[in-house]
């Protein structure tokens, strides 16, 4: 588990006045689970890119249980990535031609041999995520068998934190649920902090905190409520 720590963030693009993001100070203790809200193009994409690092920040500290991604160098903040962070986004991106484990330990696989213990959290993984048949084509799985098999692989490396962009918005009401229920039971189960950009209340009212952004800046911060 990472506590987050941002300070003093702002992300700024060419030709615009106004910075996109400005956040003056967010605190999320390792182990909490954030829900951020707000309108189209009020920056959620842009925090999670902060976040994990996919984009630089034009100033201010991103800080993940000590460590400032802003100060890394983009090589060590990628590796600091596929460290550390799952990710699990709206469209799964998953690869077509694959089974479902060769898609969950396809990250590792491009970067080196898979370990004996990597192919029994894969295997471990479907499992739990609900994926009866691991051998099955990526392409033949219903769409929330599809984000089931994205969050197992989202958490392989046993990540301290998950990061999903709108993890239910393309899945109807209740296979919508069904992953809103696994990503909060897996994040308590693996211990890890949760980050979630969503307009779906069932996710929201499964976190402990909602923040909502207008502008690029908190306009509504729930605070901490005591996890369930
Ligand atoms: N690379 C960029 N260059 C210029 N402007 C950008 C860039 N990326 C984002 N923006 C602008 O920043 C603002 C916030 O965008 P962002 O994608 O973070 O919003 P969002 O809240 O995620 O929206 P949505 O819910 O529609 O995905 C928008 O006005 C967008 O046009």
């Amino acid at each position: 588990m990472l506590e987050l720590d941002i300070s003093g963030l702002e992300m700024r693009f060419p030709g615009l006045d106004a910075p996109v993001l400005a956040i003056d100070r967010l605190h999320l203790p390792s182990g909490g689970r954030l829900a951020i809200t707000g309108a189209s193009g009020s920056g959620k994409s842009t925090l999670v890119n902060a976040v994990t690092g996919l984009e630089t920040a034009t100033s201010g500290t991103v800080s993940w249980g000590g460590t400032d991604i802003t100060r890394l160098p983009v090589g060590r903040r990628d590796a600091f990535r596929a460290a550390h962070i799952g990710l699990v986004m709206q469209d799964f991106h998953l690869f077509p031609g694959l089974s479902a484990f060769e898609n969950v330990v396809l990250p590792v696989r491009l970067a080196r041999r898979l370990t004996p213990a990597e192919r029994e959290r894969a295997l471990f993984l479907l499992e739990t995520t609900g994926i009866a048949r691991p051998d099955q084509h990526i392409e033949t799985l219903s769409r929330g068998e599809m984000q089931r098999v994205a969050v197992a692989r989202a958490l392989l490396s046993k990540p301290g934190v998950i990061v999903a962009d709108e993890p239910t918005a393309s899945l109807d009401r209740k296979t919508g649920e069904e992953v809103a229920d696994l990503l909060v039971r897996l994040s308590r189960e693996e211990k890890a902090t949760l980050v979630v950009v969503t307009h779906d209340p069932a996710l929201t009212e499964r976190l402990d905190r909602r923040i909502a952004l207008d502008g690029g800046r908190i306009v509504e911060d729930s605070g901490e409520k005591r996890a369930a």
